[in-house]
């Protein structure tokens, strides 16, 4: 009865053209709110979960304004999109948290609202975030209907027994269709078309229906308010200051300033130097208690301090540890260096940092004779990569150098004297330059993915090519309505890494979404190309493949090279080589270039001035076979 009279509510609301009138903006700014006085039953933990650009943030921007936590603001987005790179790319990138007064029939309720992610290559955000859930609020753009990353959060919040209120958005657009949509989700996951609350979240169409539904169809967090402290730590980022800061959800008891707390991971204790509500900004308190969303300050001092997953408890007292959640496997690897050996210490300091606030990258040390001292990172996907890059140049102003991203390869290797002994005969390589010689390697095999693709059927075609041209095995097609179909296959990983999805953005233009999830590994045939120049094998330009691709990378690889490697005083032959065999050659003539031969007379510190340029672009030069590579040519050549 309470959901149809939800949705009746909701029509009667978009019926009534409430559109265009505003959004009563109910502040309770002025008089300072004691959360721990808010009753567990008063309490709800949710999270917002979408397919990308659904409507996420904007629907948290309007549940902000109407709780009051932020003055309706004119045309200001997305306010809980902090970050420079969230701004600039118009998407979130990680999980932002705002603890919501709303008065619900004259009752005062705290609503814990985690705004997620909706690209794949941030669900484990989505995934962390939904640990400290009681249920979730599935957005679907009422235009372009169930996605790909929709089915993929619905799921996970399915699997981790979330309560799902399922809103379509965006019902103001011309070419909605609500109905079909409703359809769409009948189809895929049973949900009941009553169920489905119709919101507009840009124009404010029917936002209070969504906070009813959260405090009517949402359990309350499962706690204990007079139990010992346990804190589920969820997130966490670094601050100049104060040092590590930890977002984490309070599952039992209560934690107050000063009092003295200890890790469950690290066994180290800490005094608690600050406790804040975010509100979205943070509000300082004394004491936060079981139920609450809340950041605590600790003054730990390094990345692996606060770990994500990890329970605090005080001091004193002996708990079970809370479950943490499976650490994200990361799926792309590339080499990272700084430009130049000097910024190393400030390169590893921004690293250090950047990691505690994004856990789902790994870093290892590495070195290469061209580069020199760096790391090896772990990353999601191609889009994390290259957030987290472009997150270090802007937040932390280091420059750093990155090599061709990469997957992690098993190998088998022969058995010989010291495997048996060892008793392993598996390698895991994710560096190309580690890949064993053909001779010692009895077989290989590589990541796999589950792909599933939702696409209007007029571009069934070309997505079909696309998927078998990547190597890919169908496994389903299933039509979800009249006009959409959605195809799952079995593909290579380092098929889908590189630019599967924006190829596939291109040919359905815009039109077909695309999620993936790991599926572990299969056997394959993959060699190591190695490419030669003047008969030195370089490294950092070697590239692990599977042996249908050979001649085709081969040809590219060299022809690509001889473009981009400056002419030298000697003749440099590019061959590309697998298991000993040349597969492809290029020649590079020789080439003596004098950068003053053009100067006739003239002021003499004009000549020099253009000599010390030229010795500074060689300074940059790395000497591989006596031949000097721009630093450029590795990225170049690796960007494809
Ligand atoms: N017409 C219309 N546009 C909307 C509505 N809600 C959101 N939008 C627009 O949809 C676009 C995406 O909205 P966001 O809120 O950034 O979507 P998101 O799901 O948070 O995106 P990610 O964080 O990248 O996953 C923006 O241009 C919004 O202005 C709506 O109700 N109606």
């Amino acid at each position: 009865m309470m959901r149809l009279y939800n949705v009746q509510k909701c029509l009667r609301l978009v019926n009534k053209q409430i559109c265009n009138t505003i959004i009563p903006v109910r502040l309770y700014g002025s008089k300072p709110i004691d959360y721990t006085e808010i009753p567990l039953e008063r309490i709800r933990n949710f999270s917002i979960i979408a397919h990308v650009d659904h409507g996420k943030s904007t629907l948290a921007d309007r549940l902000l304004e109407f709780t009051g936590a932020i003055k309706k603001t004119s045309g200001q987005n997305q306010v809980l999109d902090k970050l420079q790179v969230e701004k600039e790319r118009g998407i979130t990138v990680k999980a932002q948290s705002a603890s919501l007064i709303y008065i619900y029939q004259g009752e005062q309720y705290l609503l814990n609202l985690i705004d997620t992610p909706g690209h794949v290559d941030f669900s484990n955000e989505v995934s962390r975030s939904l640990s400290a859930c009681q249920g979730v609020i599935l957005l679907v753009d009422a235009n372009d209907g169930v996605q790909a990353q929709t089915v993929a959060n619905f799921y996970l919040a399915f699997g981790n027994d979330l309560l799902i209120i399922p809103v379509l958005n965006k019902i103001d657009l011309k070419n909605a269709d609500p109905e079909r949509v409703c359809g769409q989700l009948k189809t895929l996951f049973d949900i009941d078309p009553k169920d489905v609350l119709k919101i507009s979240a840009k124009q404010g169409i029917g936002i209070e229906c969504v906070l009813d539904a959260i405090i009517e169809r949402l359990p309350p967090p499962n706690a204990v308010r007079g139990g010992k402290f346990r804190a589920l730590v969820f997130d966490s980022w670094y601050d100049k200051y104060r040092g590590a800061l930890s977002l984490m959800y309070i599952k039992d008891g209560e934690v107050r300033i000063g009092d003295s707390v200890a890790s469950c991971h690290t066994k180290k204790t800490y005094e608690v130097r600050g406790l804040s509500v975010l509100r979205p900004n943070e509000e300082s308190v004394d004491k936060l208690v079981a139920g609450q969303i809340g950041l605590v300050g600790c003054n730990m001092r390094s990345s692996q301090e606060s770990c994500i997953g990890d329970t605090l408890h005080k001091t004193h007292e002996e708990v079970e540890p809370l479950q943490g959640f499976k650490p994200a496997r990361p799926m792309v690897f590339a080499g990272i260096y700084p430009m130049d050996q000097s910024q190393h210490v400030h390169l590893r300091g921004a690293i250090d940092k950047l990691v505690l606030n994004d856990s789902a990258v790994t870093v290892n040390i590495d070195s290469s004779p061209a580069l020199g001292q760096g790391w090896r990172l772990g990353f999601l996907g191609l889009l994390h990569l290259e957030v987290f890059s472009q997150r270090l140049v802007q937040e932390y102003g280091a420059d750093p150098i990155l090599t061709a991203p990469s997957v992690t390869y098993k190998v088998i290797l022969k058995p010989t004297k010291k495997i048996i002994e060892d008793k392993n005969d598996t390698l895991f390589v994710n560096n190309p330059a580690l890949f064993p010689d053909h001779l010692q390697i009895k077989e290989c095999h590589e990541p796999m993915v589950s792909g599933t693709i939702i696409t209007p059927d007029s571009y069934l075609g070309s997505i079909i090519s696309l998927c078998m041209e990547r190597r890919g095995v169908q496994k389903s097609a299933t039509n979800i309505d009249n006009e959409r179909v959605m195809l799952v296959y079995d593909l290579p990983l380092s098929e889908v890494v590189l630019d599967f999805h924006d190829t596939l953005k291109t040919i359905s233009s815009g039109y077909a979404s695309f999620d993936y999830e790991d599926m572990g590994y299969q056997f394959s045939s993959l060699v190591k190309m190695n490419i030669l120049l003047n008969g030195t094998a370089v490294d950092e330009l070697s590239v692990i493949m599977h042996s249908s691709r050979v001649q085709t990378m081969g040809r590219k690889l060299v022809l690509k090279l001889r473009d981009i490697i400056p002419r030298q005083m000697v003749q440099i032959a590019i061959q590309a080589t697998v298991n000993g065999k040349v597969i492809a050659r290029e020649t590079l003539k020789a080439y003596r270039k004098d950068v003053t031969a053009k100067l006739y007379g003239g002021d003499v510190t004009r000549r020099m001035k253009l000599l010390a340029q030229q010795a500074a672009g060689k300074k940059k030069m790395r000497m591989v076979a006596n031949i000097s590579l721009p630093r450029e040519t590795f990225i170049d050549v690796l960007k494809k």
